[in-house]
């Protein structure tokens, strides 16, 4: 851990920028900290720190750890996890990336399970096309991601990030390697078990066993053991997605999932199938029509904004109205240009009186605007003087959501300066004023337009919020990436140059860490089996590796170890797997050439 500065209030200070506010959780590589940028502007300010030991690492690996992560900090796309920058602080590597407050995939997954539901089909799309597209987007530049599981995508409302990019690699040092080195099986392709490389296909098998995974709620290859996930993933028949979800995705899934990874297709190729082209166009028809940017002015955003973060429901019927209003604005100037029948004059009347209304509710809005932002402002320096967080505490895992009073007070409307947005199906109101007279008419009485009054507070609060500046930008950016796929088929450019064999990517090695893990995981598992008993299992799944036989590996471990550690097992058989690994490693160290 490193030596914190303490800061005025009293809150531990990393590299006198960062004030840690919570922990998040602890990984395999190290601890990682929700914190305040000091130094950003306000609604940036929230970001992550991840803070990985190194051990001993020699001044020239430290030297290209940090030139390859200004390297990562250069990856910009809405659907890639924005790496800020890494700095070393005595022996630890600290990385700063963007907060994501809706957590990972791992946790949503998990929650989608435990409440016994599944996700929709549409739902697991929207989120494939965003990781594809960011698949896509790194491939492109000739960089592979190596380590994609449920746990490093990070949700953003309904945004997702890809995380932990290439920070195995910054830190395994294996990316220059013909093989790479991860912390779990369940994701790895046939082609790295069988020893014989990584490439941008793998990362594609990745994220077929990811959209198993979206749709099933459980890994695509299982097993009791390490061992019997290795073979089902490299021998064993592709799954099959449930009839619940339609035959075109399962075959997408199927041949992400083909074993030889020339069989795969690209992320590309994928994107451009007509399967996932109508589908890319259903989300940005679905996500332009509820952008509010279009049609909303800077200072309504910032009222917009605030409305959300503050969750006050009179702010929030007021931001529905003055949006209402935004777009018949829109619908009378184009009343202006048409000539105009009687029935269209009379609703330009309509219209025009709506427009007194909504003055009215502006005078109001603003009132209100200063009203919060005034108790904002007095919780905010309350919140500073009584924060006080245990940063230190190595064993809890506590959520940002548990202990902050303002801004990040709950994980799932944490991020005050993040605005909530809801699922755009039960947004009817946002579907869009028609631009046809009629039918504009049949949408303001059903809207209850006429209606609209500051009296009437008690009408239903809008289900909608929306989105602050930042989040709109990375849904254009989303956007403006699909719309470039897609012309990219129309225009019947060649499909996307492959990504390297030999990939050219981060090539820091740190086989110290390696064995830092291997000992740790050895000091676990001895500690619950006993060394004897470890031992025990330990050379029995050695010899089961050897000869690959998994039946012989279920048995031995069913005899080995009691039912109440189902998983030492699998942890044995995970060290032998980085014992393995570390030899490989050690191996291609003596064979490079010095530099
Ligand atoms: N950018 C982020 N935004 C929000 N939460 C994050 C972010 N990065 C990490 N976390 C959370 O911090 C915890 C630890 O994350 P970390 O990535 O270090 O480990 P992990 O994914 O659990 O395991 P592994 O190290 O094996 O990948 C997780 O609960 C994760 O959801």
């Amino acid at each position: 851990m490193p030596r914190y500065q303490e800061a005025e209030s009293g809150q531990a200070l990393v590299a006198k920028r960062y004030s840690i506010l919570q922990s998040l959780g602890r990984g395999s590589f190290g601890s990682v900290y929700l914190v305040q940028d000091n130094k950003a502007a306000d609604g940036e300010q929230l970001k992550v720190l991840k803070q990985i030991p190194l051990g001993d690492l020699r001044p020239d690996e430290t030297v290209r750890a940090t030139q390859e992560a200004q390297l990562l900090s250069q990856l910009h796309h809405p659907a890639i996890l924005t790496f800020y920058h890494s700095f070393l602080e005595k022996d630890v590597f600290c990385i700063i990336t963007e907060y994501c407050q809706d957590r990972d995939l791992d946790w949503k997954l998990g929650e989608v399970r435990q409440a016994g539901r599944s996700l929709p089909e549409i739902q697991v799309l929207d989120w494939l096309i965003q990781l594809l597209l960011g698949l896509h987007y790194v491939h492109d530049r000739r960089i592979l991601h190596r380590d994609l599981k449920a746990k490093n995508v990070f949700l953003k409302r309904n945004l997702v990030k890809i995380g932990d990019f290439g920070v195995s690699c910054l830190l395994m040092g294996s990316c220059d390697l013909a093989t790479t080195f991860t912390g779990t099986p369940y994701y790895m392709s046939p082609e790295v078990l069988n020893h014989q490389g990584y490439d941008s296909k793998s990362d594609i098998w990745a994220l077929g066993c990811l959209l198993y995974e979206m749709c099933c709620l459980t890994h695509a290859f299982q097993g009791p053991n390490f061992l019997s996930v290795v073979i089902k993933i490299v021998e064993g028949e592709t799954p099959m997605l449930p009839p619940s979800y339609s035959s075109d995705l399962n075959s997408v899934m199927q041949r992400m999932l083909q074993k030889q990874p020339s069989s795969r297709p690209s992320a590309a190729e994928i994107l451009k199938t007509k399967f996932m082209e109508e589908n890319m166009q259903v989300f940005r028809h679905r996500n332009s029509k509820h952008q509010p940017s279009a049609i909303m002015t800077s200072k309504m955003k910032d009222r917009f904004d605030l409305v959300s973060s503050g969750g006050d429901k009179d702010v929030e019927l007021i931001a529905k109205k003055m949006q209402t209003k935004v777009h018949l604005q829109t619908l009378r100037e184009w009343s202006e240009v048409e000539k105009m029948t009687p029935r269209e004059r009379m609703r330009l009347r309509k219209l025009q009186a709506a427009d007194e209304k909504a003055k009215r509710l502006r005078k109001l809005a603003e009132e209100k605007y200063e009203e919060v932002h005034t108790r904002r402002r007095e919780l905010r320096s309350r919140h500073f003087e009584n924060i006080s967080v245990d940063v230190l505490s190595e064993a809890r895992d506590d959520r940002a959501c548990q202990s902050l009073p303002i801004s990040i007070k709950n994980h799932n409307s944490a991020g005050g300066p993040q605005p909530i947005r809801k699922q755009v199906e039960t947004e009817p109101e946002l579907q869009g004023i028609p631009e046809d007279p009629q039918a504009a008419e049949v949408y303001y009485n059903q809207d209850g337009f006429d209606s609209c009054s500051e009296d009437e507070d008690t009408e239903t609060p809008a289900e909608t919020l929306y989105l602050s500046d930042p989040q709109i930008s990375e849904l254009e950016a989303m956007m403006k990436h699909m719309q470039k796929v897609l012309e990219e088929e129309l225009s019947g450019d060649p499909a996307e140059p492959e990504a390297p064999q030999s990939p050219q990517g981060p090539s820091t090695i740190n086989s110290s860490l390696l064995e830092t893990r291997i000992q740790n995981l050895r000091e676990s598992i001895c500690l619950h089996l006993g060394s004897d008993d470890f031992q025990q299992v330990y050379e029995s799944l050695k010899e089961a590796r050897q000869v690959r036989d998994a039946e012989h590996a279920v048995t031995e471990e069913a005899l080995r170890h009691p039912q109440d550690k189902p998983d030492v097992g699998f942890q044995v058989d995970q060290l032998l797997f980085y014992e393995e690994e570390l030899q490989r490693v050690r191996q291609l160290q003596e064979d490079r050439p010095p530099v």
